[in-house]
């Protein structure tokens, strides 16, 4: 994981390379990357979905997600993170830490998972490990424990003093595959190196009371105590060891993939963790336990489902039982994928990464797991999209083609939504940022030939209430022969930010029928997607039910009918105000731009909260209304010659001033 450009995929191809899985690397700027399969991922040079893939490395196997660096695609990281044990955090020595970095580091700590930092890129002009260093500690709090360090720097840079073994490694040139070797470290690097390793040592010992103990008394502890330490410390989160290479110029692969052996966690070493959540253990005689982190439209299998197993053993041709939606559901083909290529499988076991073929009802998030053991493991969370586009197919027959492309896609990627506008009819989907929708509407016209015409990207706002408000309505209407009759009382009250809808039936039992209540449920679930300002959905608010009467002619249709006739009624009188998302917006750029970056945030109706140094480039922090940021690569491009840069991702939503309010609602009347 990282940010965006760091090498993550680079550096997974040379792993693929390395570990015998590819005859030829592939790499990100022409397009070759194995991990990178799809079209505009080629086009574009950036990782869009988070390709699996398995690969062995002394006598291990390791299963490798690449995740996007973009936030437009954070899902794809969020649900990676929530199925990995371990990661590799790829730094670019020259940038050192960037918004993204921080942004998957915070996912990482929200699902603690083991990490391992790799400094990148040391072969850059104006690379530099030990500002980059500073930077992980300054910015994300984290005690490092340096295992390696850089011999030389830039196009200097030509091996590491591996810390651990307390010696140099060499690599005879650049090139792919070039042999390296074991030295003594170099004279002018001498000194430095035994500071820093008796720093390693020190922090690693304390991880074991004996090696502490004969530390103390002068006895250095052997290479396998260390790494047994260093291994503890990293699951446990103690620290985290740093490393350092190039990548692109096949420098410090191998001694990575040796770092992911010996310090960071199997299957085994989280057990326990699973186990808090799921009552699960790693070991494959156990009940099968697994959860299903991604779906993906395929040209040759319709869907695949990406599972992670907990525990237990899964075979070809077994039944399932989805815990989450009760159903069960059959495997009868399982994959082991390699980015783009598959191979068929009949087994699986726990700590595996499959994908399952053809599954029915399973969605982003569900666990599967033995139908006599049901469990269900910890659900996903996913954000809430921000920006939105009208697609209107351009023929008839598109028509249908859409609705089905869109309804493939959405199943894909929860992060985006596809939505109706009752008014017009007309089809909105929506996501996480102008990129993401681009992507989205690119693969629609590509892999599923629909052709569509696009409006420009809106903003998704969303509606709230400020104040209670209570309602009392009684439909009552004759349709044909018969008469429906529901009278309801309402009451709507806000709630916290984030707290989403809620209902809550305060009547007595012998008052309304349960299936009535909840037909008033539903019909307030329906009807609060279309909010009543300007048909936003409305969110963080509480409706009560007080009160309610029926009839003979009452029936679960006609309390449907009037709780969403009582929405319409009571929220207006409930203070409902138009939200806007505000975005975080990190500015990066050469200290002569300052000024004018500063200007115009400010014109956005921007708030500065930061101005920090970075190496030496100045970094602005703001925070923006969305509305406010479209387009806004461009201006920012030409206003410093193309050298500052902008990272954006969602914060919260606030109030829309009144009188930008009214421009919202005038411009889609
Ligand atoms: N000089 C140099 N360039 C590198 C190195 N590693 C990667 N690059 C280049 O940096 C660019 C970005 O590399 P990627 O591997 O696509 O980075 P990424 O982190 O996967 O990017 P996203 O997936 O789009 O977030 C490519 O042009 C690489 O060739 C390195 O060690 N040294």
């Amino acid at each position: 994981m990282a940010h965006i450009d760091a090498g993550k995929t680079t550096t997974t191809e040379r792993i693929l390379f390395y570990t015998g899985k590819s005859r030829t690397v592939g790499e990100v700027h022409d397009g070759t990357a194995a991990m990178d399969w799809m079209e505009q991922e080629q086009e574009r040079g950036i990782t869009i979905t988070s390709a699996a893939t398995t690969c062995f490395w002394n006598d291990h196997r390791i299963n490798i997600i690449d995740t996007p660096g973009h936030v437009d695609f954070t899902i794809e990281v969020e649900r990676s993170l929530r199925v990995l044990d371990g990661v590799v955090a790829v730094f670019d020595a020259v940038a050192g830490v960037e918004p993204q970095s921080e942004t998957v580091w915070r996912q990482a700590d929200k699902y603690g998972v083991p990490r391992i930092c790799f400094v990148n890129k040391l072969d850059r002009v104006g690379a530099d490990f030990d500002r980059t260093v500073d930077m992980i500690v300054e910015c994300l709090g984290v005690t490092p424990l340096i295992t390696q360090l850089p011999i030389g720097s830039e196009a200097g840079f030509v091996g590491l003093v591996d810390l651990v073994k307390n010696k140099a490694i060499v690599w005879k040139d650049d090139t792919v595959g070039a042999a390296f070797h074991e030295t003594a470290i170099p004279a002018d690097l001498q000194a430095k190196a035994a500071d820093y390793r008796a720093k390693l040592l020190s922090i690693a010992v304390e991880q074991d009371e004996a090696a502490t103990n004969a530390y103390l008394a002068g006895n250095e502890p052997s290479i396998d105590v260390l790494k047994a330490c260093i291994r503890k410390g990293t699951i446990a989160g103690a620290f985290v060891p740093v490393l350092c290479g190039s990548a692109f110029k096949n420098k410090g692969i191998q001694q990575l993939l040796d770092a992911v052996v010996d310090y960071l966690p199997s299957p085994l070493d989280v057990a326990a963790k699973t186990a808090v959540v799921a009552d699960a253990v790693a070991d494959d005689g156990a009940p099968f336990a697994a959860l299903a982190f991604k779906i993906m439209t395929d040209p040759f299998v319709g869907s695949l489902t990406f599972l992670r197993i907990y525990s237990g053993k899964l075979t070809a041709g077994s039944q399932v039982l989805n815990s989450v939606k009760g159903q069960t559901e059959q495997v009868d083909r399982m994959l082991q994928m390699h980015a783009n290529t598959r191979e068929d499988i009949t087994e699986a076991f726990a700590g595996d990464i499959v994908a399952i073929a053809s599954l029915k009802a399973t969605t982003t998030g569900d666990t599967l797991c033995d139908p006599a053991k049901p469990v269900v493991l910890e659900q996903m969370e996913f954000p809430e999209p921000v920006i939105e586009v009208v697609v209107e197919p351009k023929t008839k027959a598109d028509q249908e083609k859409m609705a089905q492309a869109l309804s493939r896609l959405a199943q894909e990627d929860p992060s985006f939504c596809v939505a109706t506008d009752e008014e017009t009819g007309q089809t909105i989907i929506k996501g996480m940022g102008e990129l993401h929708l681009e992507i989205i509407v690119d693969r629609m016209k590509r892999e599923f030939k629909v052709d569509a015409n696009v409006g420009a990207p809106q903003v998704a706002y969303r509606e709230t209430i400020t104040k209670r408000a209570e309602v009392d309505y009684t439909h009552k209407k004759q349709i044909g022969d018969a008469d429906q009759f529901a009278r309801v009382r309402l009451a709507f009250e806000p709630l916290a930010a984030g707290a989403g809808f809620k209902f809550e039936s305060k009547i007595a039992a012998d008052v309304l029928a349960n299936d009535n209540v909840a037909a008033i449920k539903t019909g307030l679930t329906s009807v609060k997607e279309n909010g009543i300002i300007a048909g936003f959905p409305m969110i963080d608010f509480k409706a009560e039910l007080i009160d309610a009467a029926f009839d003979a002619n009452s029936s679960v249709q006609a309390f449907e009918i009037a709780s969403r006739a009582a929405f319409r009624e009571g929220a207006p009188k409930a203070g409902p105000v138009l939200l806007e998302p505000v975005m975080k917006v990190e500015v990066v750029t050469p200290e002569d731009y300052m000024g004018d970056v500063i200007g115009d945030l400010n014109s956005r109706r921007g708030q500065i909260s930061g101005m920090d140094q970075r190496g030496n480039a100045r970094v602005v922090t703001a925070a923006i209304p969305l509305a406010n940021m479209f387009g806004y690569v461009n201006t920012l491009r030409s206003m410093s010659k193309g050298r500052a840069q902008y990272t954006m991702q969602f914060d919260h939503y606030e109030p829309v001033p009144a009188a930008i309010a009214d421009e919202v609602k005038a411009k889609l009347a």
